[in-house]
């Protein structure tokens, strides 16, 4: 077990896809309850960073802990597969383009996962999907096919989903990116009830208020390596780095 400081642990983080270097040794620490936002431009690496800490894209150097476990052991392939399943189940994700099931209603995307990995029975596992449903402000729509929903309320659905497993840990990529303007906030709002529940998240966005208004901790990557990083309100208005202040001054009215 992990003291709170090191809830999250990123070491000397590298990956490389062939000859490009896109993570260039990253350490980061996220404690127990921290909601932390990666910014940066486009291309600096913040969803590679996103997907290597559940693994889904393995890191070519570094370690990654959660909760004094580390993720992307090093094991045969069968024992790999079963470690990475345990982890995955801790670490919930929301993608920009949802990922739901289009033939299940959300009832059903919500259920599948518990369902199969928990082992629940049919009561449990409804009322644990109604629970979820109820807390991203979905439950009147639970039979509803994803096509018979908006945007925005299909990512709650995704966001159900993900908490459906109960995680440690939340993984957050560019989750409003693919929404109109108009849906961002019913999604922000169900983010920013999490965040009162004191669950662990770690968001990629390029919503500059947003992250001001939730998270503890800014992390500014550019080019694979963190530049700069801090409270919000430090990383916002006072930015140390050159390189965050341009960034800033395009993303941010009234930065510095
Ligand atoms: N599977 C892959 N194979 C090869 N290159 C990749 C792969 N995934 C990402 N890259 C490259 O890695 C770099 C970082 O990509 P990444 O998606 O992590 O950036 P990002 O900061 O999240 O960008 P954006 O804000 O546009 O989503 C980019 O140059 C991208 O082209």
């Amino acid at each position: 077990m992990t003291d709170q400081k090191d809830f999250v642990q990123i070491r000397h983080a590298q990956k490389s896809f062939g000859p490009v270097e896109v993570l260039k040794d990253i350490s980061l620490t996220v404690e127990r309850g921290q909601i932390v936002a990666i910014i940066g431009p486009s291309g600096s690496g913040k969803s590679t960073l996103l997907r290597a800490i559940n693994d889904l894209d393995p890191l070519t150097g570094g370690d990654i802990w959660l909760d004094g476990v580390q993720v992307n052991k090093t094991l045969p392939h069968r024992q790999y597969e079963k470690h990475i399943n345990e982890m995955r189940q801790q670490i919930g994700m929301v993608f920009q383009h949802f990922n739901l099931f289009p033939h299940m209603t959300a009832r059903e995307n919500v259920a599948m996962a518990p369902k199969m990995l928990k082992g629940l029975s049919k009561e449990e596992a409804d009322k644990l999907v109604e629970e979820q449903l109820d807390k991203v402000g979905m439950l009147e729509r639970i039979d509803y096919y994803p096509s018979q929903l908006s945007g925005g309320q299909k990512q709650r659905v995704a966001i159900a989903r993900a908490l459906a497993m109960k995680p440690k840990l939340m993984l957050f990529d560019e989750a409003t990116s693919a929404l109109d303007p108009e849906l961002v906030d019913e999604v922000n709002q169900v983010m920013k009830k999490l965040a009162e529940e004191h669950m662990t998240m770690i968001i990629v966005t390029h919503e500059m208020d947003f992250a001001a208004s939730v998270c503890d901790r800014v992390l500014f990557m550019d080019q694979g390596v963190v530049v700069e990083e801090g409270p919000p309100q430090v990383v916002f208005k006072n930015p140390s780095q050159e390189r965050t202040r341009a960034f800033l001054r395009k993303h941010l009215a009234g930065a510095k």
